[in-house]
């Protein structure tokens, strides 16, 4: 079984170098257009603590909006189903920092996956706390799910999206507006400039995920960290939303929850199976890794892991 799943992850990356070169880099983050295009980088954890890597695995990049994952199981453990007033659970179809349809839907974004969703669901995650105190619960489970200590901010690029920052603060000013933000702007953009800047190994992050893997519980540590319907609905909603207006295509490619950020790494979930991480660069139009879904399309079709399979 172990061998298998390591040959599917050599040709899946083998695949996947095929198209290196012909993705464009994220750059209206000034800091993340330095990054090199060329990198690809695999791991999947499995729920025994094994994780087999590939390619630029243990390098770390920017994971950007595939905190909002991570920040929306933090909030529901936090505030409950009443996140549920803030935002909603439907595809965008949009791209992910739209601002057209938060008119049309009084300030109430589509989905927690989505720029404006992942401002409210922050907001909410504050609770009434300093952002201090927030990013750190964040930085903190991010450490405990990877089991790594050493996980940071990279405050160049928290800094950077911060000065480039017009169009999010757009977002949070448009839904405060409409009465859909509990805490001022300032503090709550800061959180989420921040926990977009924390950078992560495919490594790392293959092994943060698992809890999503399995119901909730983190299987290394054996911590419930939300519960089992908790951990489904997350994986409900990457599948529907995880890739803003790619999200369609990525379901009928990979057919596994997954979320993307504009750094290039990718989390895909395959319940009761394990956790995938995949890191390149180069990003299609809707913002998700060109190669990143190459990888994973061709991994979860050889290992049979679709969730339609
Ligand atoms: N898709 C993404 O990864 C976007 C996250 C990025 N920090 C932004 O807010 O624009």
């Amino acid at each position: 079984m172990t061998d298998d799943l390591k040959s599917h992850i050599d040709e899946a990356m083998t695949l996947a170098a095929a198209h290196l070169g012909r993705g464009r880099v994220a750059d209206y983050i000034p800091a993340l257009a330095k990054v090199d295009p060329n990198k690809l980088g695999f791991a999947l954890a499995l729920p025994d603590g094994t994780v087999h890597t590939s390619g630029d695995a243990d390098e770390s990049f920017s994971i950007q909006s595939v905190s909002k994952v991570f920040t929306l199981a933090l909030a529901l453990r936090r505030v409950g189903s009443s996140l549920w007033d803030s935002v909603g659970r439907e595809p965008s179809g949009s791209a992910f920092n739209s601002i057209v349809q938060l008119e049309n839907e009084q300030g109430i974004p589509r989905n927690p996956l989505i720029n404006a969703g992942a401002i409210a669901t922050t907001d909410r995650l504050i609770d009434g706390r300093s952002g201090d105190a927030t990013i750190d619960e964040i930085v903190d489970f991010m450490r405990a799910r990877a089991g790594d200590d050493s996980i940071g901010i990279d405050f160049d690029v928290a800094f950077s999206e911060s000065e480039t920052g017009a169009r999010n603060r757009s977002l949070a000013h448009f839904m405060d507006a409409f009465g859909n933000l509990t805490h001022p702007v300032e503090p709550v953009v800061g959180v989420y400039f921040r926990q977009c800047a924390i950078a992560m190994s495919c490594r790392q992050l293959a092994r943060a995920g698992l809890f999503l893997a399995m119901e909730g519980r983190d299987p290394l540590t054996g911590e419930q960290l939300v519960e089992p319907h908790r951990a489904r609905r997350i994986n409900a909603i990457m599948m529907l939303c995880g890739h803003y207006d790619n999200s369609g295509e990525f379901a009928f490619r990979v057919g596994l929850p997954g979320k993307s950020g504009v750094g290039g790494g990718i989390l895909c979930i395959a319940p009761g199976q394990g956790s995938i991480a995949v890191w390149s660069p180069g990003l299609n139009e809707a913002g998700t890794s060109l190669a990143g879904a190459v990888a994973l399309e061709h991994f979860a079709y050889a290992a049979g892991w679709s969730v339609f399979d």
